[in-house]
């Protein structure tokens, strides 16, 4: 039995927070002060979920701000021709940029990121440019932790999750830590304990929930048992190389594997899974099953040179969870 959401809703998904520029070395097995050729895409976690789910076939929004420039007109064209609806990608106004995020592919296994994210424009989304009525036109609004790391888009995140529940929308909230923009871990532990509580599905690595919980920090049944206290349904926790856990209030747990693959570069991961995971829940899917899409989707996407532009399709997904029993 899945997660059941409400129905006559206008888009599946809508997901709030950056949309900003991925900058990834062209170059292999090299660092990054010796490599000097990058591939721009579409990068920023809810970005890259949106697409993902956009290109599975789900009806996708986006809530965020892009600057009045060239990298803000390729994100909102690009996201566009993906399928995701940008009418609510405001238009930054007041100079700020686009944020950016380098990668450097040491080897499949060792990967890094640095983000350039001073004053990016996504962290200026204020709550009068939330529109309720789009928000409530979800059937899940999906939240990035990075939204919450600043006002006012803090504040816009957090107006966007009460108008959705008053709605009957799923609130996703995806830890998605990036300590760029945050002061402190301290301020994180607050705001990701806030918002974990008040959304009905929690998706995070195991090592953010620990960041989540501080020095409280434990293991995968007391988070959930923690959040089962609360508003969460869903609390899915990812391990990696090592797979991933899903747990229910009911005291079920699933835990799916990870597929082989060619692997190039680890980031991305995290995206792809989420995207079609969400399209497994909603699809109705066992939970189970909507793992696994999650699983073979990031095994698709780190064989891949970007993150949003990898996404795969459904017939790749189908076609690697009838190849391997994982
Ligand atoms: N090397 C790998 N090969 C195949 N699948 C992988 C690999 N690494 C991760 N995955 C899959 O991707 C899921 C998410 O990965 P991970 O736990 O690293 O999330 P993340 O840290 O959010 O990702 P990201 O690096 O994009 O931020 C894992 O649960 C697993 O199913
Ligand atoms: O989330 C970001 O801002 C960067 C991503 O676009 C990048 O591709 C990545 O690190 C995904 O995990």
């Amino acid at each position: 039995m899945g997660i059941q959401f409400q129905e006559g809703k206008q888009f599946d998904v809508i997901a709030l927070g950056r949309a900003c520029i991925d900058l990834n070395a062209a170059e292999y097995n090299r660092p990054m002060e010796e490599t000097r050729s990058f591939t721009k895409y579409v990068g920023g976690s809810p970005a890259n979920i949106a697409i993902g789910s956009a290109k599975l076939g789900l009806k996708v929004g986006f809530v965020g701000k892009i600057p009045d420039d060239q990298h803000g007109r390729f994100i909102s064209s690009y996201m566009r021709e993906a399928g995701v609806d940008t009418s609510q990608l405001v238009i930054d106004r007041e100079g700020h940029k686009a944020g950016l995020t380098f990668t450097e592919i040491l080897s499949p296994e060792e990967c890094s990121i640095l983000m350039y994210r001073e004053k990016a424009a996504d962290l200026y989304l204020s709550p009068d440019e939330i529109d309720a009525g789009y928000v409530r036109s979800a059937k899940v609004l999906l939240i990035s932790g990075t939204a919450l790391a600043q006002s006012p888009s803090r504040e816009a995140a957090l107006k966007a999750v009460s108008l959705a529940k008053a709605a009957g929308t799923k609130v996703v909230f995806e830890l998605d830590y990036r300590p760029y923009t945050w002061s402190s871990r301290e301020e994180t532990s607050v705001y990701y304990t806030l918002l974990a509580g008040m959304a009905h599905i929690v998706i995070g690595t195991r090592e953010e929930y620990d960041i989540m919980e501080g020095a409280s920090a434990s293991g995968n049944e007391q988070t959930a048992k923690m959040l089962f206290a609360k508003e969460p349904e869903l609390v899915v926790i990812k391990h990696g190389v090592d797979g991933s856990y899903a747990y229910l209030p009911s005291g079920e747990t699933f835990r799916a594997g990870v597929y082989k693959t060619n692997v190039l570069k680890t980031f991305g991961a995290g995206d792809s899974y989420a995207s079609a995971f969400l399209y497994g829940l909603l699809r109705g899917y066992d939970i189970d099953q909507a793992l696994r899409f999650g699983s073979a989707s990031a095994s698709i996407v780190v064989s891949k040179h970007s993150s949003s532009e990898a996404m795969p399709t459904l017939s790749e997904i189908k076609a690697l969870v009838e190849e391997q029993h994982v």
